[in-house]
């Protein structure tokens, strides 16, 4: 049995255009995820699926081993507050705090209060008139406060400040601390994010790129600078590093690429007299969606 919520041959079509393409993943259970990539490589799309929000065009979705929509009480087991989240008209922001619970047999009504409070949200103001912000942030609540064992986070940050989005880590370490579960994130601030996550995927043009522990994954990325005979000549006897993306300079090259290193490696680099240092996470996702790597 895999614990998690596993995805099995998922295809997304919209016409002709192929969203997400026969992916086969598992997101193991109790741990937090990152889900990152470029714009528009599929990371809603995956979520809405997961969450049965949108159904797929071919390929199945099982959590805990079991196909979802075999057993109606799954639907409570999983929450995702989209970010274009519809809200009836007249709701006012208690409203929609009243009405949540029901929805979630594992509600917390301790953090939910903390967190109207820490974000400053206005209960009375309807919520069609709040701020991005605070649109985020009352998405925050909804999905912390739902406590749900499979919690989907997608950009959950979008037009918090600085000091908001710190409350929301603090709280997301906070609720998971309490009670862990499977946490689904996507973000762009793959740097700022990072120290949240255990395991991370980075999805390209609909395929996974990569699936890694996180720190495996800060150890994958490599910036290698110098001769571009040289480099050429290094990656051509390395092979497990694939390049990713190459500027060049007259005859100098950098080029980021991916793969673990290993000291033969580093010490042939050095003997090419090849500078090479690592590439942050988020480095490493912009190179991965800048080219046609696909996870073997
Ligand atoms: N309902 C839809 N009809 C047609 N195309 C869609 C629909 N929903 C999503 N798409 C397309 O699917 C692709 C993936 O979109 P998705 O929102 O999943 O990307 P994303 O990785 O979440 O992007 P971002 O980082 O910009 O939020 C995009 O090209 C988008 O235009």
């Amino acid at each position: 049995m895999t614990a998690g919520i596993s995805v099995i041959g998922l295809t997304k079509t919209y016409g002709d255009h192929t969203v997400l393409d026969d992916l086969h993943l598992t997101f193991e259970a109790g741990k937090i995820h990152g889900l990152l990539g470029a714009n528009g490589t599929g990371k809603t799309t995956l979520m809405s699926l997961m969450s049965r929000h949108t159904f797929p065009t071919r390929g199945s979705v099982l959590l805990d081993d079991r196909e979802f929509g075999e057993d109606p009480r799954q639907a409570q087991r999983l929450c995702f507050i989209r970010e274009n989240q519809l809200y009836n008209d007249a709701f006012k922001v208690r409203d929609v705090l009243r009405i949540a619970p029901t929805f979630y047999p594992t509600w917390d009504a301790a953090t939910t209060t903390r967190l109207v409070d820490r974000f400053r949200l206005p209960p009375a103001t309807v919520v069609k008139k709040l701020s991005r912000g605070q649109r985020s942030a009352l998405a925050i609540v909804l999905a912390l406060g739902s406590r749900a064992d499979f919690t989907f986070l997608d950009e959950p940050y979008l037009g918090l400040d600085p000091g908001a989005r710190e409350t929301f880590y603090e709280e997301l370490i906070r609720s998971y601390g309490a009670q862990p579960r499977t946490i689904i994130m996507s973000t762009h601030l793959v740097d700022e994010a990072a120290p949240l996550l255990e395991e991370v995927v980075v999805l390209n043009q609909g395929r996974v790129a990569l699936q890694a522990p996180l720190d495996e994954a800060e150890s994958l990325g490599l910036t290698i600078n110098g001769s571009a005979v040289a480099l050429d000549g290094w990656l051509r006897d390395h092979t497990s590093h694939q390049e990713l993306t190459r500027r060049t300079l007259g005859p100098t090259a950098t080029v980021t690429t991916l793969g673990p290193l290993t000291e033969a490696a580093r010490q042939a680099a050095e003997t090419a007299r090849l500078r090479v240092s690592p590439t942050s996470l988020q480095g490493l996702v912009a190179a991965l969606g800048n080219s046609n790597h696909e996870a073997a």
